[in-house]
């Protein structure tokens, strides 16, 4: 019999991934919550030349004097909810790491997403640690190797947390594809750690 945390899915060196990390009930309240108080973005992006709006919601949380330049956004930064303080304090006293930011993404359905990339910025560092904590809808997130080209599939379950660290940004890109029949929403938290801008 499998154990209710094991994971099913082979993943990659550089991931890590929980499926119960929150009960059911607790992963839909916050889920709810976050979606009804969060202050919500769709900044615009240039890809290839073309500018849009992103095809997702998100918020982005940080401690004070912080500057990302998330996918050459300009990110409004809020300040921490109280009701993910202790979410965060958890997941450092797991990693034995500071997480000192969040970017919330919001799929409103299936046909929002996020494309191919890797969370390289220069402010993360060499090998940044990025927890995915999931709440709702189930989706797909797609690890491919950049020099292979060979792309893993892995299920985010609603309370799941996805852990990135060592290499995985370096040698993979990840991407959450449209599922143009999936009506249902789904948040995720990415927790990271952004490093003070020298003054
Ligand atoms: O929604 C997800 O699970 C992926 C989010 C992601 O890749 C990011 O925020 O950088
Ligand atoms: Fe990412």
């Amino acid at each position: 019999m499998q154990r209710p945390n094991a994971n099913p899915q082979q993943l990659p060196n550089g991931f890590s991934y929980q499926r119960m990390t929150l009960s059911a009930q607790k992963s839909l309240n916050l889920f709810y919550h976050l979606q009804q108080n969060l202050p919500w973005q769709q900044p615009s992006t240039t890809v290839y030349g073309r500018t849009g709006p992103i095809p997702r919601l998100q918020c982005f949380i940080s401690d004070n004097e912080i500057e990302y330049g998330y996918s050459h956004s300009k990110l409004i930064i809020e300040p921490w909810p109280v009701i993910l303080l202790a979410m965060r304090e958890r997941l450092e006293r797991h990693l034995k790491q500071p997480l000192n930011s969040l970017l919330v993404n919001y799929y409103r359905d299936g046909c929002d997403t996020m494309g191919w990339h890797s969370d390289d910025e220069i402010e993360l560092g060499p090998k940044p640690t990025i927890v995915c904590v999931s709440l709702g809808a189930e989706r797909v997130l797609k690890l491919k190797h950049k020099a292979t080209n060979k792309v893993t599939d892995l299920k985010l379950h609603s309370g799941s947390t996805l852990i990135m660290h060592g290499d995985s940004q370096r040698d993979y890109q990840h991407a959450i594809p449209k599922q143009t029949t999936l009506a249902h929403p789904r948040i995720s938290l990415t927790f990271r750690y952004i490093l003070p801008t020298p003054s």
